[in-house]
């Protein structure tokens, strides 16, 4: 099996490229090549396949030939992922499958317009952030508020008065079943400064991640709502480097580096 394997700000992905959707991919296996010491390591995996031959989101092939078949570290499957989808585009383009500029990413969230600059950073169009009221978090032992926001999969970005260096966040945060029926990411995040914020993680599926682009853009919703704002734009610092969210009336932006690092063969 061929593999490449990638990261937006680390956080990290095994690319799988199946253009003609010959791979069998059951939950085992992935979280087999996520392993990070038995395995590749990553945070999920990014199955390549066409568009057309995918019937979950064959809908999307009149806008996107690509769909990015995304699969968190346990196994299970997500409707998104913000870093993800810029590096599944770097790949594209890398391995010739894709032009270099702009082009539509298929997900289960529907199509993702992405753009490549020459800088090296890509940028998503995420869409419209769905704001879906508060709830809380139990993150050891200490309960937070947060806003669920729905960014084709589900958040709870909490802004909250202790440092977020400082939480421990090797076990599961405890959350309400009823608003998250299908789990939830947890996002804790902190004020930095005007327009800037530090965020951490816990994702559904990988546990605590470096990164996490549709949180990044849930917290910059978080922060605006609690500001009272509906528009601008956001630094987002994260374990592992800076993204930028940019919110409008009509959608959201994530722009950050999306970065390939080896290729090979996978014999697990
Ligand atoms: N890291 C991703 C989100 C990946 C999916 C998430 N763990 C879920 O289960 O919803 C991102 O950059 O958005």
């Amino acid at each position: 099996m061929r593999f490449a394997k990638g990261h937006g700000t680390e956080n990290d992905f095994v690319i799988l490229p199946d253009p003609e959707g010959e791979l069998e991919l059951p939950g085992a296996l992935v979280a087999a090549i996520c392993d990070r010491r038995a395995g590749i390591g990553g945070d999920g995996v990014l199955h390549v396949v066409r568009t057309k031959l995918s019937p979950e989101v064959a809908d999307q092939a009149g806008e996107a030939e690509w769909f990015m078949d995304y699969r968190n570290a346990d196994g299970g499957v997500a409707e998104m992922c913000g870093n993800g989808v810029r590096v599944f585009a770097r790949y594209l383009v890398s391995a010739g499958l894709a032009a270099p500029g702009e082009f539509g990413v298929a997900t289960r969230g529907g199509v993702k317009r992405v753009r490549l600059a020459e800088t090296g950073d890509v940028t998503v169009d995420m869409g419209p952030p769905r704001v879906l009221g508060e709830s809380r978090a139990s993150v050891s032992g200490r309960e937070y508020g947060g806003l669920r926001v729905d960014m084709g999969n589900p958040h709870l970005a909490c802004v909250i008065g202790d440092p977020v260096a400082g939480l421990d966040l090797t076990r599961p945060p405890a959350f309400d079943p009823e608003h998250f029926p299908n789990g939830v990411n947890v996002e804790l995040l902190n004020a930095a400064g005007p327009r800037r914020l530090v965020m951490r993680v816990f994702e559904r599926g990988s546990g605590e991640t470096r990164s996490c682009g549709t949180g990044a853009v849930a917290s910059a919703v978080a922060a605006a709502h609690l500001a009272g704002e509906t528009t601008g734009s956001w630094e987002v610092e994260v374990l592992g480097g800076t993204v930028t969210v940019t919110l409008d009336e009509r959608t959201s932006y994530l722009a950050g580096p999306a970065v390939l690092v080896a290729s090979g063969e996978i014999t697990l």
